[in-house]
């Protein structure tokens, strides 16, 4: 079967600096795979060059077969892979619907056009209002963006990113910042949401990680040293000895 996501021999070079050295990975579809590994290890330069935001120096990435490598970041939005916002990235003078509802109307092939009369579509609001109860915000739908407690945002942030309807979706640290009980809260989120969809996350909290990775892959000094189930991953000596150590000892 072709898979969802696959980089071949990726590369990326910033002047002398090898910061991505030939990474190969095939994420499957439906799959939910998690990128785990140091602090400067190039993970977020991997979700950079995977959402089109960076050329490779070298290698491909294919989405559904298709090569998305070189392509602009919208067009391989277009194209069925969507990536998580930063908080400061969401609409904070808007309110919490409208945020949700740019993202459903992205996905139906409206763009960003404020100046219809979007409101009346009516399959826009049901869409938007169902993302809304399904990410526990429909409550406070009609509060600015801006006035949302920061876990909450981070939830925005996500539902934005389901709400554009793509099939491979790119999680960059989505419970970065919260609480034990944030976090159950947002991962239980996640799961829900991603349900039918490639989901690949790259995220510090190895509790979230062996959660809900189906397979893992630890990069370390831009290279993949190991891929595989949690279990795995927690049994590879190369793993424990380069990152792991007691973090997943602590996970288990
Ligand atoms: N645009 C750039 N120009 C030069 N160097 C860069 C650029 N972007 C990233 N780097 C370097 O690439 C290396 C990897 O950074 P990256 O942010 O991808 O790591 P990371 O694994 O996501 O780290 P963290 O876990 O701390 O977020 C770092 O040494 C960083 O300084």
């Amino acid at each position: 079967m072709t898979p969802a996501l696959e980089l071949t021999d990726l590369r990326k070079s910033f002047g002398p600096a090898k910061i991505i050295q030939g990474v190969d990975l095939s994420v499957g579809k439906g799959e939910r795979h998690a990128i785990i590994g140091p602090n400067g290890a190039g993970k977020s330069t991997l979700f950079n060059l995977i959402s089109g935001r960076f050329m490779p120096s070298s290698g491909e990435v294919r989405l559904g077969g298709e090569l998305i490598s070189g392509k602009k970041p919208y067009q391989i939005n277009r194209m069925g892979l969507s990536r998580s916002f930063q908080v400061s990235n969401i609409f904070t003078n808007m309110t919490v619907r409208e945020n949700v509802r740019c993202g459903v109307l992205y996905s139906m092939g409206y763009g960003y056009s404020f100046w219809r009369n979007i409101g009346n579509l009516k399959e826009v609001s049901e869409k938007t209002a169902h993302i809304l109860d399904e990410v526990g915000l429909l409550e406070k739908a009609n509060l600015p963006a801006a006035l949302l407690p920061y876990a909450d945002q981070r939830t925005l942030e996500i539902a934005i990113t389901i709400a554009g309807g793509a099939d491979v979706i790119l999680l960059d640290e989505p419970t970065a910042g919260m609480s034990h009980s944030e976090t159950d809260r947002a991962v239980a989120l996640i799961e829900k949401a991603s349900k039918g969809k490639t989901l690949l996350i790259v995220e510090h909290d190895m509790g979230v990680v062996f959660n809900l990775a189906d397979r893992i892959s630890v990069l370390v000094y831009g290279e993949i040293i190991a891929t595989g189930t949690p279990e795995e991953i927690r049994g590879d000596a190369k793993v424990r000895e380069a990152y792991l150590g007691e973090e997943a000892e602590d996970a288990a």
